[in-house]
């Protein structure tokens, strides 16, 4: 940075991802979850996240929307650091988002209709009328019918929840889709549902930038464009970059690296000697 450079503008460097993140740590007292990690999502990529129960996607997800503050690094959403942000510069980026949390996260006292639109009130000060009818939109879209949208979420199946929950990230047209395990809890089909949704999401919104966490192989190849593994730092060496794989999915198979090839085959190993588990004798 030139010494003209204002220190709030934008790096010109990081300008030209949707999101990027720059040497980035995360701690939670003694538990280091992510550990120097640089990343940038170009718009309209597809990035898929991989890794080990624990190894911090869902933190990393988080810490892109800024739910999550680093303790070291910086987040950037459109060449502009999340910290840098006033809480209501930060309200208004976070509008331009539309998070898939894991559990679908509705509010069990409202109806389907009134999750679905109620960002749309709450942020854009949009009319009952003009939001009802968004909603109602981005639920056909999801694949829910009209009769739906008086029940309330407790009366909706696991796969049906998980639609209204896209449906509510859809309703504000968000610039960057961010997914945590969107079909976990899924039976097969419903899976493939949801992930052609994403993908046709994807389709009808040109420039759409997505993130998804998912430790399902299947969904992983069929989304990305590109697939990240994070391996937990308890298990790395000192200096050992978190990333253990950073490339199209269809080199994953291939990668020399044995922390890759075992998550992806499914394979247990030396995991269950460390979980103190024993292999049953034939
Ligand atoms: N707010 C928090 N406070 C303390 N520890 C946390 C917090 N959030 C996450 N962690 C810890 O950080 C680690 C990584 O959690 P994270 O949810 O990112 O894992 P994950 O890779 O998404 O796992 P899973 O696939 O099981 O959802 C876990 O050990 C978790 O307990």
């Amino acid at each position: 940075m030139s010494a003209s450079t204002p220190p709030s503008a934008p790096d010109p460097a990081v300008v030209s991802s949707m999101l990027d993140v720059r040497r980035v740590s995360v701690r939670f007292g003694e538990q280091a979850v992510l550990r120097d990690l640089t990343l940038s999502v170009p718009r309209g990529e597809t990035l898929v996240i991989i890794g080990e129960s624990g190894c911090g996607k869902t933190v990393l997800l988080k810490s892109l929307i800024g739910l999550v503050k680093p303790t070291q690094g910086v987040v950037s959403f459109c060449g502009r650091p999340l910290a840098g942000l006033t809480d209501r510069e930060l309200t208004a980026a976070r509008t331009r988002y539309g998070f898939v949390f894991q559990n679908a996260a509705l509010f069990d006292s409202l109806s389907v209709a009134e999750n679905v639109a109620f960002p749309l009130i709450e942020h854009r000060r949009a009319t009952r009328e003009a939001a009802y009818q968004a909603a109602i939109e981005r639920l056909h879209e999801v694949g829910l019918p009209t009769s739906v949208m008086t029940k309330k979420p407790a009366q909706l199946s696991g796969g049906m929840r998980k639609r209204v929950g896209l449906a509510r990230a859809l309703v504000m047209e968000p610039e960057v889709l961010l997914y945590d395990e969107p079909t976990t809890g899924l039976d097969p089909i419903m899976s493939d549902v949801i992930n052609e949704l994403i993908l046709r999401t994807r389709e009808g919104r040109k420039g759409v930038t997505s993130v998804v966490v998912t430790h399902d192989m299947h969904s992983a190849r069929k989304l990305a464009d590109r697939i990240i593994m994070l391996y937990p730092v308890s298990r790395l060496l000192r200096g050992e970059p978190q990333i253990v794989y950073d490339g199209p999915p269809e080199g994953i198979d291939a990668s020399n690296d044995q922390r890759v090839t075992q998550f992806v085959r499914g394979e247990a190993r030396d995991r269950l000697e460390e979980l103190s588990l024993s292999v049953a004798a034939d």
